[in-house]
């Protein structure tokens, strides 16, 4: 089994275009003809997920289903000053949700807040200015302080998504130890750290939900990625577990796994020694329009989905493949490394 050769036809490519960029569309056929459409009533996206009810994976079409209501919810999102978790700003504020932005630059929320405030002028629906608390989730001491800020803003909170994340880029023989520990205070410790510092609010009003964005990377590990995918191995670890235990309480969870998105993760990714990548990647450059997965959150909330993988065909392929067929698997992800970092940027 482990010495399979990979037939010369077998796709081969890790940074493959993106469900919203492919011909042949698997994921969301309405994503590539509007671009520039995202807006809250434009739910035509289809992703694969994981069935609030049965568990079973099924095709969402959208429209249709009963969602939890978003208008006035108290929703709480980190990393709110850029990319995905800028988005998610946007599309919840025009849902009526009430918002506390989280991040560690006080003057690019500051940004966001007025970008949105100006945005609701002339709206029908009621809008609310967003709330903004400042913190470091790496460090994971502020945290406990900076739940207390969350909650003083309206006393609880109904959505808390984890989005704030950091990416890696390296070796593992060249990375320092520490690199790999501080990407899991971002992106692992942080997160859950928030989590339960809110939970018990929630857990003694019999309601929340939990969101997390994971990545495609929680899912099957690739080359050069190690800390990374590492610290999504045990969010969607972690996650999963809390769902189970947290049930009873009428708490659901959601893991949402992208895979690669338009956004600065690969600019502000660190490297094995700790210093900054600053490269836009190809694979990042030709990822998901970030509105469209801030869509696939909105959904995502409104319908409590339990797992939402955002990946095109190549991606989910290899995220079963990885489960039912290891060997061949690990032959792939071993000739991507032997083809040198390169093939994944
Ligand atoms: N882009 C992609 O291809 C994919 C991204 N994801 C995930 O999406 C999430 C959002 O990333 P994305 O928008 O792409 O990347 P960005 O780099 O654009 O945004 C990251 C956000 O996280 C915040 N952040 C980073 N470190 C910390 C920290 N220590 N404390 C508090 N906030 C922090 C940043 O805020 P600031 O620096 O202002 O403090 C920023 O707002 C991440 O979890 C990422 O793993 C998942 C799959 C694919
Ligand atoms: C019979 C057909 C078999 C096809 C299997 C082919 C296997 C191809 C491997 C595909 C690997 C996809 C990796 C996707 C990674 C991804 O989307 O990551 C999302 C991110 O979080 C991006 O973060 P990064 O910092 O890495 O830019």
């Amino acid at each position: 089994m482990e010495q399979q050769a990979i037939p010369s036809w077998f796709p081969n490519q890790i940074g493959e275009k993106p469900v919203a960029l492919q011909e042949t569309v698997v994921g969301c056929p309405f994503l590539s003809d509007n671009p520039g459409s995202a807006s809250d009533t434009d739910s035509r996206c289809c992703y694969t997920q994981q069935d609030n009810n049965s568990g079973t994976v099924c095709v969402d079409q959208g429209g249709g289903l009963p969602g939890a209501a978003v208008q006035d919810a108290v929703v709480v999102i980190t990393g709110a000053s850029s990319g995905l978790g800028k988005e998610c700003a946007r599309v919840f504020h025009a849902a009526g949700a009430r918002l506390v932005l989280c991040g560690r630059d006080a003057a690019r929320l500051q940004q966001v807040v007025q970008e949105l405030t100006a945005s609701s002028a002339g709206t029908q629906r009621q809008t609310y200015a967003p709330s903004t608390v400042i913190f470091d989730l790496a460090d994971t001491d502020t945290v406990d302080r900076a739940a207390e800020e969350i909650l003083k803003c309206y006393g609880q909170v109904d959505v808390l998504i984890n989005n704030a994340g950091i990416s890696y880029r390296g070796n593992i023989l060249d990375t320092h130890l520490s690199v790999q520990r501080d990407v899991m205070e971002t992106n692992y410790f942080g997160p859950i750290a928030l989590t339960q510092a809110l939970l018990p609010s929630m857990v003694r009003r019999r309601s929340g939900h939990i969101v997390v964005i994971s990545s495609v990377q929680g899912k099957i590990a690739i080359p050069y990625r190690s800390a990374y995918a590492a610290s999504k191995h045990a969010t969607q670890a972690y996650f999963d577990c809390l769902r189970a235990e947290i049930e009873r309480y009428g708490i659901p969870v959601t893991v949402i796994s992208p895979g690669y998105i338009r956004t600065n993760l690969s600019l502000n990714a660190v490297t094995g020694d700790g210093s900054k990548y600053g490269v836009l990647d190809k694979t990042t450059a030709l990822g998901w329009d970030p509105r469209d997965v801030a869509q696939a959150v909105l959904r995502a909330v409104r319908q409590k989905s339990k797992d939402v993988v955002l990946a095109g065909p190549l991606p989910t392929v290899a995220i079963y493949l990885r489960t039912l067929w290891p060997a061949l698997f690990f032959k792939l992800m071993s000739s991507r490394d032997s083809q040198g970092e390169e093939t994944e940027r």
